[in-house]
């Protein structure tokens, strides 16, 4: 059974619709990100499910009871804020005891699950501490523990990580990933990091223009995306998307000429495929490569160069105008101006309808 089902919750605030028929399964203790672009409805979605947000239709489930009439309190579902909220004139006992003495639940009851979330936490020696005393990482971690004591079912977890400092932002990721191994309840995190939710999710849910684009492991998103949304907000660098036209043919697979007039041998069946159909062919720049000018199909220029140590994006403009990426090694001599050439592994290539809506399926799919 699904721990958590939504089925065709919909959405609007006046004349807006920001959720349109949103359909999901999370499995029990699956861990689920939400990632989309500033206003495509994660943590509006987030807030129904939470019973902070009425939907206009559909339903929500938890462990086979429908919860989309009940009060928040009463939905076995906790939810970890952005900003942490916790009360400064408290001590941390006190802050993760309020939700439950609230409830009443019975003291030594309430000491004992303080007592395993603080464990839980490593944040034991913390408990007598003022947040106003402690740093950010550490609050964020009673945020947490507050939500741990309430014992849910599911946890919602609104960019968690968003207010920490890069260096502990990747320290609390590994600490959250280590967590949910320890918690019993599925997870339900919004973020708009994809590093964060392609480390730390078992699936990603992309949102996008108040529909779900695509659900499915962090890789399976990377490898097959959907659609061109998908593949350009999934993956840093954006895969580029180059137009191009399906080449006559009777190959088992398609072969298409970019509008420069390259060619590239793709992997996607040729079946399917009308001649001379424009489509649009995604290169990520792992699988693009550089190649001396004069023994490669494409000449460009270098735009850009950006160099991460173990490897450097080379950014190049084409004589038609269109920018590719390419990926070379870390200690690679181009500079801004070089021409250069680039190979394209036309194996590793996705096809695209024209218009951005859909994937042609490659062999591997
Ligand atoms: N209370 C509200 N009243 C009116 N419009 C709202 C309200 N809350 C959200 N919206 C609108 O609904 C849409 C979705 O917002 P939501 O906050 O869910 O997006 P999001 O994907 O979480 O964005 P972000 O990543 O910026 O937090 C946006 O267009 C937003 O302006």
């Amino acid at each position: 059974m699904a721990s958590l089902a939504l089925k065709d919750v919909h959405k609007s605030y006046g004349d807006t619709l920001v959720l349109d028929r949103v359909s999901l399964e999370v499995a029990a203790r699956e861990l689920i990100a939400f990632l989309g672009p500033s206003g495509s409805g994660k943590s509006t979605l987030l807030r129904i499910i939470a019973g902070l947000e009425t939907a206009d239709g559909g339903e929500v489930w938890l462990e086979g009871r429908r919860i989309d009439a009940l009060p928040p309190g009463d939905r076995g579902v906790a939810m970890v804020f952005q900003h942490y909220a916790l009360y400064p004139h408290m001590t941390v006992r006190e802050n993760m005891a309020f939700g439950l003495r609230n409830a009443g639940v019975p003291k030594p009851e309430i000491d004992a699950r303080i007592a395993q979330a603080a464990h839980v936490l490593e944040i034991e020696a913390q408990l007598e501490k003022k947040p106003g005393q402690m740093s950010g990482g550490q609050r964020q971690r009673v945020a947490i523990g507050r939500a741990i004591v309430k014992q849910p079912k599911l946890f919602l977890l609104d960019e968690p990580l968003s207010n920490l400092d890069a260096a502990l932002r990747t320290r609390t990721r590994v600490e959250l990933a280590q967590l949910r191994q320890r918690v019993d309840a599925a997870l339900i995190m919004v973020t708009h990091d994809q590093a964060e939710a392609m480390t730390l999710a078992d699936r990603m849910v992309v949102l996008n223009e108040r529909r779900i684009q695509q659900v499915g492991t962090p890789m399976d998103i990377y490898a097959r995306p959907a659609n061109a949304f998908v593949a350009r907000f999934v993956g840093s660098p954006a895969m580029t998307l180059a137009p191009a036209t399906v080449m006559p043919g009777n190959d088992r697979f398609a072969r298409v000429r970019l509008a420069g007039g390259a060619e590239v041998m793709t992997r996607v069946p040729r079946n399917g495929l009308v001649d001379g159909a424009p489509v649009s062919l995604g290169l990520r720049p792992e699988h693009v490569s550089l190649a001396p000018a004069e023994a490669a199909t494409l000449q460009a220029e270098v735009i850009l160069v950006e160099r991460l140590g173990d490897r450097t994006f080379v950014y190049a403009c084409l004589a038609d105008g269109l920018e590719m990426i390419a990926q070379d090694i870390g200690s690679s001599a181009v500079r801004v101006g070089d021409r250069v050439g680039l190979r394209i592994d036309g194996d590793a290539a996705h096809l695209f309808e024209a218009d951005g809506t859909g994937r042609h399926a490659d062999a591997a799919t």
